[in-house]
């Protein structure tokens, strides 16, 4: 295997184990007086290094003992890194007991146990950690579909209903006064989520309490029972909330009564990055602290030390064109790194061809020396990375799949091939065309024409159609291509994927890449639909916004390369689309950015060895020529080829599709190269494929030769 597996680093934890220094910047958010302070701090100023250095600042000062002090995060990794820090600092411990450094759950969790019998005796409660048989029974008594789809949505719904604390009662007034899509008929969302709330309470007084109810309970608790608010103020005295952009109301709500009538509290965030608002997180109270608290310190953290001055450059354009309030709070970065290459933009014809681009892109990145964990994709919605695992694939380049399964491991997906291999192996009714086939068996399991409601059947509705739309591209390289034969190329492909690598290059959502940061980014799929995605297109101007600000979190997660891309159609001769309309002040489309970008780039794409015509499609290009053009293979080479891939294979012990992809070897067969320039012109061998089998490659294609 080409790869050694071992931790990704995102970033917070590469500098974890060092003393953080902090600039005057920062250091002014640290040394800031008693009483509430609020962080406005941008992208890339370090905020993780700030929070944990104003605690130890406290504790060290002796302002507070570590004992009391309970620093609130969103994530687990974040408290976990967190923790890893105070104690790096020799803040961990001390006499009152360890610095609190959690999740909100995880914290109301804790002192649920222990003060739950304050006020309800000995009735019991039990963490509910699955909805879904509860939702399923109040779903089927109110007359919906009990699909796993329909589940998600709904159980995602009350997740919303109960982080914005609105009750089942106001649930139906509620959506309508914000023009919220439901993801069923709000009458019957309200009474699925009554029923589901009602049946967490047995005769007996016991309670199943969701992670939310661990919320709501200890806010509860803390407000009625006076007592037990004196005890944990007692205990807790000092308040340090990261991300605060993205606090929901029912957060706030226990953070208010962790409170009371104190202040000390220190918040850090940034509005621009509020990417959370579809699950409740609000950045109201972040732009409001200095009115709740007149006498806040406002500190504002500009100075941004991920980001050349280029990518800075990019991301002040694109956040400064925002509306509305989050804009009148701007915060301008400023690169504090050398100088690094310009962002690049690139047009392209079709996705397939982005992707091809891209990868070729990275092999020359990876072979100036930077590491393929130093590398990412980024895009809007998961089902748009089935293009870009081909291409890495053909192009021998190890990746991973970040915030969601790879494209052949998603159930649909899974669940489609299943389907058309069963359908493949019966016989198919004369003159009904593959497509047809692949279009109907699709279509069963939920490729409807119009795009679906509801958050869980559109990311399926994605993944079918980017399944339809690599079954068009194949049938276009190939009109012959049978369903038996299709159902074994799919299989193929699914097989040559490589394994999960942690080491490989990141393919990720812009959703799942908060908080992280690579040398080099992809911004792909730039289009209008994508980004800002169709649904907030079909909103409001505040949708609109929330795109806007995913464009902005994926701009700032690049160190030094930065490039964005968009294709003008999914797939070859596809319908038309639009570039994203946030790229319009960026780049005008005219511009010479644009013109260079668009010869730089393989606009025209490599072209076919035998006729010369332009090649689209990954398996075109990695033949290098059109698959209907004379093929010049050389059989005897390719089974002198297979015959030592099979050796190889044996004495590393891997599957021979990790030495070589047959695609690869078909290309090696074809193209006869003579020399190690002509090996890596052919994508699947890279900078470590060449090193570990160039020469043993050309033997044997010399030895060929001389047959
Ligand atoms: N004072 C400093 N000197 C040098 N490097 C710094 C300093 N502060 C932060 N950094 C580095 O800058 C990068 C960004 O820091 P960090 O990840 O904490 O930013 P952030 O504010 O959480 O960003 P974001 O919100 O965009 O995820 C990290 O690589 C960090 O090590």
């Amino acid at each position: 295997m080409d790869s050694v597996r071992h931790p990704t680093t995102p970033i917070s934890s590469r500098d974890a184990g060092a003393v953080d220094e902090l600039d005057p910047e920062q250091s002014a958010a640290v040394l800031a007086p008693r009483g509430p302070v609020c962080v406005l701090a941008g992208a890339g100023t370090g905020k993780t290094r700030t929070i944990t250095r104003r605690i130890a600042h406290l504790v060290d000062t002796g302002q507070v003992n570590p004992g009391q002090v309970l620093a609130v995060t969103f994530t687990a990794r974040a408290a976990g890194e967190m923790r890893t820090r105070l104690r790096s600092l020799g803040v961990g411990a001390g006499h009152t007991g360890n610095v609190a450094a959690q999740t909100f759950h995880a914290a109301a969790m804790r002192q649920l146990r222990y003060f739950w019998p304050h006020v309800f005796g000995d009735a019991r409660w039990e963490l509910l950690d699955n909805k879904f048989p509860l939702i399923s029974r109040a779903a089927r008594r109110a007359g919906l579909d009990t699909s796993t789809d329909t589940l998600r949505d709904l159980s995602s719904e009350i997740e919303w209903a109960k982080a914005t604390l609105i009750a089942p009662e106001s649930y139906v007034e509620a959506v309508r006064r914000l023009g919220r899509e439901s993801p069923a008929p709000p009458p019957k969302v309200a009474a699925v989520y009554e029923q589901y709330e009602d049946a967490k309470v047995s005769p007996e007084g016991d309670r199943l309490l969701d992670f939310d109810d661990l919320l709501i309970y200890m806010t509860q608790i803390l407000t009625v029972d006076p007592g037990a608010a004196e005890e944990f103020r007692s205990r807790y005295r000092c308040f340090v909330v990261d991300e605060y952009q993205d606090v929901t109301p029912v957060q706030q709500g226990l953070l208010d009564a962790w409170l009371g009538e104190r202040d000390d509290l220190t918040v850090v965030g940034d509005a621009n990055q509020t990417i959370y608002s579809f699950t409740g997180a609000s950045p109201s109270y972040l732009l409001d602290f200095s009115r709740r608290f007149p006498d806040a310190t406002v500190v504002r953290l500009e100075r941004d030390y991920r980001s050349t001055p280029q990518v800075v450059d990019l991301a002040n354009r694109v956040i400064g064109a925002a509306r509305g309030r989050i804009a009148g709070t701007r915060l301008r970065l400023i690169g504090q790194r050398p100088p690094g290459p310009q962002p690049t933009f690139a047009e392209y014809d079709d996705e397939p061809a982005a992707a091809t681009s891209i990868a070729i892109e990275i092999k020359h990145l990876i072979k100036q020396g930077v590491a393929p964990s130093e590398i990412a994709i980024l895009y809007r919605v998961n089902a748009q990375s089935e293009n870009y695992e081909q291409a890495l694939t053909e192009a021998g380049i190890p990746y991973q799949v970040r915030g969601g399964e790879a494209f052949f491991a998603r159930t649909e997906v899974r669940q489609a091939m299943r389907q058309l291999a069963s359908v493949a192996g019966r016989e198919v009714r004369p003159g009904v065309g593959t497509l047809d086939v692949v279009r109907s068996v699709l279509g069963e399991l939920g490729l409807s024409a119009e795009e679906p409601s509801g958050a869980q059947a559109r990311a399926r509705w994605e993944s079918l159609k980017a399944l339809l739309q690599l079954t068009e591209d194949m049938i276009a390289e190939n009109p012959e291509l049978t369903l038996p034969d299709l159902s074994a190329e799919l299989s193929a492909r699914a097989e040559a994927r490589h394994p999960p690598t942690v080491q490989g290059v990141t393919l990720s959502s812009l959703h799942a890449a908060k908080g992280l940061e690579w040398d080099a980014v992809f911004l792909v799929g730039l289009t209008d639909g994508s980004l800002p995605i169709s649904q907030a297109i079909k909103g409001s101007w505040e949708d609109i916004e929330e795109e806007r600000r995913l464009f902005y979190v994926g701009v700032t997660r690049a160190r030094e390369h930065l490039h964005l891309s968009w294709a003008l159609a999914r797939n070859e001769g596809g319908r038309a689309r639009r570039r994203s309309r946030f790229l319009n002040d960026l780049v005008p489309d005219d511009s010479p950015a644009s013109k260079i970008a668009k010869e730089r780039t393989p606009r025209k794409g490599p072209s076919c060895r035998v006729c010369g015509a332009r090649l689209t499609g990954s398996t075109a290009t990695l033949l290098g020529r059109c698959s209907s053009c004379p093929s010049d293979l050389d059989e005897d080479l390719l089974v002198a080829l297979k015959e030592w891939r099979r050796e190889r294979a044996q004495e590393k012990k891997v599957p021979a599709f990790v030495v070589f992809s047959d695609k690869t070897l078909t290309a090696v067969a074809e193209q006869r190269p003579t020399d190690t320039a002509g090996l890596v012109s052919i994508p699947g061998i890279g900078a470590s494929k060449l090193d570990e089998y160039g020469e043993e490659l050309l033997e044997i294609i010399k030895t060929a030769g001389q047959k």
